[in-house]
């Protein structure tokens, strides 16, 4: 298969505790009455992109969000079961949730830079941390937008309004954003799905790049991005995982039917 990265295969079911991000115990979740997500259990492996598919619904949004906490903003969300990033309890009645946001970053389908300029995007976490010593906070946003493979398009114009720029370079500007507060994990939802081809690519090699760095996460419904960007998948069927290993056996040797199918494009 064709790969747009080099990988290495390991057993997502063999992964140690020094290997894993983030592991996932019995996880349920809850919207009001309606169970959303069923028993989930699965390691994320540390620098490397795992991608999560399956049918509109399926709750591939729902278990990213639990990473960091986003699904805390919707008021009737009751969750119950373990998450640990790198061995931390994120549920726990301790957890410092602001801190958590930071360590684990999160990027939209669509882009949501702040009304401000691009400056102000990019530092603006920073602030929040009350780090505020001008010199430093150049030189933070001079390599996030670096890292976000974004800086020679934008560094003549660092302060005008960052709505200026096209979606591919807003969706870059959110990903420095998230880059400034130097993540260890990186949650992207359907980050290319608003934009064209040509920087849909720009955005999945970005990915290459930052996996060195952090663990990402993508929900995507492009099966092709998956196959290529990602090092495992997990495909997810209402609320459950249904299969999750690394990418080429799911894609070219799924071991349940109903991943065979739907991959197949025989449903959803
Ligand atoms: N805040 C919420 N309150 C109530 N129900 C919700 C909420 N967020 C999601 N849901 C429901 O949870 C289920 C899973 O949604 P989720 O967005 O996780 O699915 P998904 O697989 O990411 O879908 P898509 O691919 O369409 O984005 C859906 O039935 C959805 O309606």
């Amino acid at each position: 298969m064709l790969k747009l990265f080099d990988y290495e295969k390991t057993d997502v079911s063999q992964l140690t505790d020094e290997q894993t991000a983030i592991k996932v115990s019995g996880l349920n979740l809850k919207f009001g009455k309606k169970q959303v997500l069923h028993n989930i259990n699965l390691r994320i492996p540390k620098n490397q992109i795992t991608a999560f598919i399956g049918q509109s619904g399926c709750g591939k949004s729902t278990l990213l969000s639990c990473f960091n906490r986003m699904n805390d903003l919707a008021g009737d969300c009751k969750v119950s079961g373990k998450i640990l990033v790198h061995g931390r309890n994120v549920y726990s009645k301790r957890e410092n949730v602001s801190k958590l946001r930071a360590s684990v970053g999160m990027v939209f389908q669509k882009p949501n830079p702040f009304p401000m300029n691009i400056y102000d995007n990019v530092s603006y976490g920073l602030k929040l941390q009350g780090r505020v010593v001008r010199r430093e906070m150049d030189d933070a946003v001079e390599q996030a937008l670096k890292d976000a493979a974004l800086w020679d398009e934008v560094k003549e114009r660092l302060f005008e309004p960052a709505s200026i720029l096209s979606g591919g370079q807003q969706q870059r500007l959110v990903i420095a954003r998230a880059l400034a507060l130097k993540p260890s994990i990186l949650l992207l939802d359907e980050p290319t799905s608003a934009l064209d081809p040509l920087t849909t690519l720009i955005i999945e090699e970005l990915m290459g790049a930052l996996k060195k760095r952090c663990t990402i996460v993508i929900v995507t419904h492009n099966m092709q991005q998956a196959a290529r960007v990602s090092d495992y998948t997990a495909f997810l069927h209402q609320g459950e995982v249904v299969e999750y290993s690394d990418s080429d056996s799911l894609f070219t040797l799924p071991q349940k039917k109903q991943t065979e199918d739907y991959i197949t494009g025989r449903y959803g």
